[in-house]
């Protein structure tokens, strides 16, 4: 085998179940599997057969139908659990059982409440009895970062006279460091020559958010397995997260000079279906497989990638498997070059004033939504070709509303001719009272003849899209407004609405009878 090749070996529905409330049946596990197989993973540790029936089964299953990936059971240091792994992966392709036990002295006083020795013997005894079962037996010293190196060494070489065939090395509780977990190894090559001759595995926790970056240190002091899980999954804080350092030795490849068997554009699916069938959301900024991964949401980032992606990005989505997933999020940190890209795929081709002018709505408006959708955008587009067309512009409105006294509005508007006007109004509700308020500000008898509200989107900071229809002088028309604030999109709908009827009124007074209405714009 190619001495650069690391072997990946996902721990997902072994250590990953560990993980608090997770418990996946044998059909939730047969799924992953596949999914692991489609992705490439060496070795598949199915489960801990002796742990439930339910468990072997499982492992069973998967070792009948899944083709590729070698078949792990984990088993203690006894011999029915062994027995129980080794006739669960039997009908593997190539069948593995992994076989543990403590060399630490705390694990050996306090759990084992056993001696150095009858370890010593255990660990033996185990290999021994794996290997007159099955061909291919791992052996791990558990907690060995916390134990004495000697020690581990002599168990160590104990499981390779019995005919081990790959040593891992767990650092159980997450404790270890890059250097010193090398260091240890390194140690452990010196002590154990026979390690040499076959495979060394890295099993690391996340407890202090070490795990990859141990176990990249353990790859580079020679090991060449990798024990890892899907999203990082495992007991208590995880294990190594796969596609985290499967990345790592993907994206840095020309430097560290390993390679994996990974077919990483499986990564995607891989956690989302290990999200979906264990409950375990992913968080919105973990390496890789986080919504946010990929995703650009400041101006000076969203310029760079839209001139060229590798300014912000040190691996392509699609290289994942997140083809589908938007890079440019449209934020409160978005500059105008994001905008006007995302006006681009809605198809408004906007620059110069028109650009500046939704750039200011859109920054007004993601100070108050925490995400700018393309409805949103398309709304505020629309609203702004509207606004283009009025005559009258609100210029500030307040509407005191209250259940022990009638609503009462206050509006101050600019006139076509430039003029401040105000008026104010109590009236049957707030609506209603900004209305009749904008009618006393201009000393205009407008008559509302239809009003709808319409949420332009979800979520309680959902942007409202008020519509009214206006008689005046025997002529109608109609005007459109949008805010966050439903009486801001209200009052923004009536004052366009009296600026288009009565512009249609001046034309009636001044056009022949056979002339066309006005029609306005407010389409891309
Ligand atoms: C670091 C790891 O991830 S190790 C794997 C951890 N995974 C699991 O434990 C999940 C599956 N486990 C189970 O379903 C159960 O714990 C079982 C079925 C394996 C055992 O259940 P029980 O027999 O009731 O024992 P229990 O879990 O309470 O205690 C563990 C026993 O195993 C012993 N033990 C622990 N590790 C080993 C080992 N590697 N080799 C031999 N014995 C061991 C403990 O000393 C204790 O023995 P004791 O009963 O003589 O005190
Ligand atoms: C069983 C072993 C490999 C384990 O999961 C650990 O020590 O963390
Ligand atoms: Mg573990």
């Amino acid at each position: 085998m190619d001495p650069n090749r690391v072997i990946v070996f996902d721990t997902t529905l072994r250590d990953g179940e560990q993980s608090p409330g997770i418990s996946l049946n044998a059909a939730e596990k047969l799924e992953i599997a596949q999914q692991l197989a489609r992705l490439g993973v060496d070795v598949i540790e199915a489960g801990f057969p002796i742990a439930s029936p339910g468990d072997f089964q499982a492992v069973r299953t998967i070792a009948r139908e899944v083709q590729g990936p070698i078949i792990a059971g984990l088993a203690r240091a006894h011999a029915a659990d062994i027995e129980r792994a080794a006739e669960a992966v039997r009908d593997a392709e190539r069948p593995r059982v992994h076989t543990f036990i403590s060399t630490s002295d705390i694990h050996i006083q306090h759990q084992l409440q056993s001696t150095r020795e009858d370890v010593l013997g255990q660990a033996r005894a185990a290999v021994a009895h794996a290997r007159s079962l099955v061909e291919d037996v791992e052996f791990s010293p558990m907690d060995a970062t916390r134990a004495d190196v000697e020690f581990t060494a002599e168990v160590l070489q104990a499981a390779l006279d019995e005919g081990a065939t790959t040593i891992n090395i767990p650092d159980t509780v997450g404790y270890t460091m890059p250097d010193e977990y090398a260091a240890f190894l390194t140690r452990l090559y010196v002590l154990v020559p026979g390690l040499h001759d076959v495979v060394l595995s890295v099993h690391c926790h996340n407890d202090l958010g070490l795990a990859v970056a141990n176990s990249f240190a353990g790859l580079k002091a020679g090991a060449r397995q990798i024990e890892c899980a899907i999203n990082g999954l495992g007991e208590r804080a995880g294990n190594a997260s796969l596609e985290e350092i499967v990345m790592l030795l993907r994206v840095r490849e020309a430097d560290v000079g390993l390679t994996t068997g990974i077919n990483t554009r499986e990564i995607a699916r891989a956690s989302r279906m290990v999200s979906r069938l264990t409950g375990y959301g992913v968080q919105p900024n973990k390496a890789i497989v986080g919504r946010n991964a990929f995703q650009h949401e400041s101006g000076i980032h969203q310029d760079g990638v839209l001139k060229e992606r590798s300014t912000y990005e040190i691996m392509s989505k699609a290289s994942v498997g997140f083809d589908d997933v938007s890079s440019i999020v449209l934020g409160k940190h978005s500059g105008r070059h994001a905008l006007q890209s995302a006006l681009m795929d809605l198809g408004y081709d906007v620059a110069g004033q028109t650009l500046n002018q939704a750039f200011k709505r859109f920054k007004e408006l993601a100070d108050k939504k925490k995400q700018v959708t393309a409805m949103d955008l398309e709304a505020l587009v629309t609203d702004e070709l509207r606004a283009d067309v009025s005559s009258y512009t609100l210029e500030w409105f307040d509407v005191e509303a209250s259940t022990r006294r009638p609503p009462h509005a206050t509006v101050s508007i600019i006139t076509p001719d430039g003029e401040t006007v105000r008026g104010d109004f109590t009236g049957d509700g707030p609506i209603d009272a900004i209305f009749r308020a904008i009618n006393s500000a201009t000393r205009r008898e407008a008559r509302l003849r239809e009003f709808r509200i319409d949420a332009v989107t979800g979520g309680q900071d959902a942007l409202g899209e008020a519509s009214v229809i206006l008689e005046l002088s025997g002529s109608t028309a109609a005007g459109q407004g949008v805010s966050t604030d439903i009486i801001e999109a209200a009052a923004l709908a009536y004052v366009r609405a009296l600026s288009n009827v009565e512009r249609k009124v001046i034309m009636a007074a001044e056009e022949p009878e056979d002339a066309q209405p006005l029609e306005l714009s407010g389409t891309p």
